[in-house]
């Protein structure tokens, strides 16, 4: 795997929307989320830098898909703003913010009856006018959405009929049918094999060195240190550390967070940090 530079470490002041010297990428500040009277969010502000993919980390229940929920617009924050690329997705209308982030929830179901191929399609509806066929161009973006999710061969197959590794690469190819500039991820390697789980996180260091800005949620630390650039690293809804994968996940942070001291090597053939729990 191509090793890529890291990203810079957080911003740490205040992004002005549509100017030209707004951070570029995602930049989530002072997000808050309650539910049954518990901040669950609890003030997260974190930069996720175009070019990169950003691991969102931490224990079961730390926040990581209630955060990703808030940035996606899927749930309104109480406080706090997440913007792209100066753009604040937070007060954007729901197809403005489609154009340009995608999100692939963690475990998403099927609850109606709809072929992967018309699922994909969808991903097109924020591109497209309201009462518009898909057009030679929205074609196109299916198709070569279906086949970099490697979802080619299920595209007439009914989602609610899919395994849980099917159904998540069927849910990849919408999101990539919508060709965000910024892809949330909850938890994407769920139900994959070895061979499907490389395959997408390789398709995600791809999407990233065209420029992409990828932030995914992930359990599995030794594969966040193998492909992330940048991590966030939630603990009781907070922000515990945020920075290049090489910096944060060390001994003391994942013992810290997570309980277990790991052993940090260096992979004799990628030069990635090898985290040896
Ligand atoms: N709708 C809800 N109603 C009640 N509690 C909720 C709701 N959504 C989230 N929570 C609680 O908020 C906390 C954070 O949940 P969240 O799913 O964001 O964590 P997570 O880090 O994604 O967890 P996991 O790694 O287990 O998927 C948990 O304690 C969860 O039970």
């Amino acid at each position: 795997m191509r090793r890529r530079s890291a990203p810079e470490r957080v911003a740490t002041t205040t992004p002005r929307a549509t100017t030209s010297t707004a951070p570029r990428g995602l930049v989530a500040r002072d997000l808050a989320w309650s539910v049954a009277g518990r901040r669950v969010v609890d003030g997260v502000s974190f930069r996720a830098p175009s070019g990169a993919v950003t691991g969102l980390l931490g224990p079961n229940g730390s926040g990581k898909s209630s955060l990703l929920r808030l940035v996606a617009g899927a749930t309104r924050a109480e406080a706090g703003s997440a913007s792209f690329d100066g753009a604040d997705l937070t007060t954007l209308g729901r197809r403005e913010r489609a154009r340009i982030a995608a999100f692939v929830e963690q475990d998403a179901s099927a609850d109606r009856s709809l072929t992967v191929a018309d699922a994909t399609e969808l991903g097109r509806l924020p591109h497209r006018g309201w009462f518009s066929p898909p057009s030679t161009s929205d074609r196109v973006a299916v198709r070569t959405a279906l086949a970099r999710a490697g979802a080619t061969e299920l595209a007439d197959r009914d989602l609610a009929t899919l395994s849980g590794g099917e159904r998540q690469r069927a849910h990849v190819a919408r999101a990539l049918a919508q060709e965000p500039r910024l892809l949330l991820l909850d938890e994407p390697t769920n139900h994959l094999d070895v061979a499907a789980q490389r395959e997408l996180l390789t398709l995600l260091a791809g999407l990233a060195a065209d420029g992409t800005t990828v932030l995914t949620a992930l359990h599995d630390l030794t594969l966040a240190a193998a492909w992330c650039d940048h991590v966030v690293v939630l603990d009781h809804g907070r922000v515990l550390a945020e920075g290049p994968v090489e910096d944060v996940l060390v001994p003391d942070v994942v013992e810290a967070v997570w309980g277990v001291r790991p052993d940090i090597l260096t992979h004799p053939r990628t030069g990635r940090p090898l985290l040896v729990l």
